[in-house]
């Protein structure tokens, strides 16, 4: 079985399809955008940061073969094919900040008189490779930063050295790992963190109805790793927190707005709320490329609404009773007051914080 999501070398892309996991494990090769917007829209691939690398992959893959008649030709093609793709699933942000970022390139490059339109069609090639290792890169730096945070305020509380603290439990919601992105994870990245630094004792995931990303693919992955590890269902992280003595919740995101506000899979919010209750510090681990800073505040977020079938049935079996009206957004928003820190590869920041910190870093 394996855990790369993601396979590709010039000219050919194959993601792992999540429909079929943890039961199959297959590649279905994407030949194209038309593909790539499949494979997203249908939840064959999934997670914020894989919908865009796959999304751009997929138009790397297109445009590989093609001769151009000219670098303006390019970069209309380009453009065209960026907006459709961003329209596969409307939630998570990345897809839409790489989308400004490609095409901000082709820009640049049309304009260019030292380069011509194989030249430019090789720095487009590159620059979407790149982001392959860049998000293992982030990723690994939001799970130190992670690790760290939570040890430091597990020592905080207890007046002790962050090095004598833990090891300690966290919980997770959704998928965030390895098949959420090019390699290591956000949340599940943090959680790979403590692991490698002696200091995990337990992590629970939550099974996430109705997609099941938690039971089907973060289990999967937790297995995989051997990491101490329990599955519960949504319905029992109050009673959990209650039990179980849990340092920190750790989620990933799809989009934070300016002010910290969180878009993340559907249950999210309602952990943050129990997880201030019980007094359980709450993070969220996201790459910048996950940070839309154009909106002030989590209202402005499109949020998903997805088919009723996807509650009604667990694959071909119907589980719900035949004519019952469903309500199915596939994320909601976790205001910022909730959220204790977000972890980025630049640092853990306050959600009130956040704005400043990251337009200094974007600007330097
Ligand atoms: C690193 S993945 C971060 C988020 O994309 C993840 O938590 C999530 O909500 C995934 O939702 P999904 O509907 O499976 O794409």
């Amino acid at each position: 079985m394996s855990l790369q999501s993601i396979k590709y070398s010039r000219g050919s892309l194959d993601i792992l399809d999540q429909l079929l996991l943890p039961v199959q494990s297959k590649y279905v090769a994407v030949r194209g955008v038309e593909d790539g917007w499949k494979v997203i829209n249908k939840m064959q691939v999934r997670g914020a940061p894989a919908i865009a690398i796959v999304g751009c992959l997929s138009l790397a893959v297109e445009i590989y073969p093609e001769e151009f008649e000219s670098k303006k030709r390019l970069r209309q093609e380009v453009e065209g094919k960026l907006n459709y793709l961003v329209s596969a699933r409307p939630t998570a942000v990345n897809m839409k900040i790489a989308a400004d970022e490609l095409l901000a390139l082709a820009n640049d490059l049309t304009k260019d008189e030292t380069i011509d339109v194989a030249g430019m069609k090789e720095r487009f090639l590159n620059a979407t490779e790149a982001m392959l290792e860049k998000d293992i890169a982030d990723n690994q730096a939001i799970g130190s930063h992670g690790a760290q945070a939570i040890l430091k305020r597990v020592a905080e509380a207890a007046g002790a050295q962050t090095g004598t603290a833990g090891p300690v439990r966290v919980l997770t919601h959704c998928n965030t790992g390895s098949l959420a992105t090019a390699g290591y994870g956000t949340a599940l990245g943090v959680v790979r963190q403590l692991a490698e630094l002696g200091k995990l004792e337990h992590v629970y995931c939550t099974e996430t109805r109705p997609y099941n990303q938690g039971a089907r693919l973060t289990a999967y992955e937790l297995v995989h790793e051997k990491f101490p590890a329990t599955l519960v269902l949504d319905s029992m992280v109050a009673a959990l927190l209650r039990a179980k003595n849990v340092a920190g919740v750790v989620v990933g995101a799809d989009r934070v707005a300016a002010n910290g506000d969180t878009a993340n899979k559907i249950g999210t919010y309602q952990i943050a709320v129990v997880a201030k209750h019980h007094g359980v510090p709450f993070y969220v681990a996201a790459p910048l490329t996950s940070i839309d800073l154009a909106i002030p505040g989590g209202d402005h977020i499109i949020i998903e609404e997805r088919p009723d079938r996807e509650m009604t049935h667990v694959g071909e079996h119907r589980i719900a009773a035949p004519g019952i009206n469903c309500w199915n957004p596939a994320f909601d928003v976790t205001p910022a007051s909730l959220i204790t820190g977000i972890i980025t590869e630049r640092g853990v920041f306050k959600p009130e914080e956040l704005k400043e910190a990251i337009t200094k870093l974007l600007e330097s």
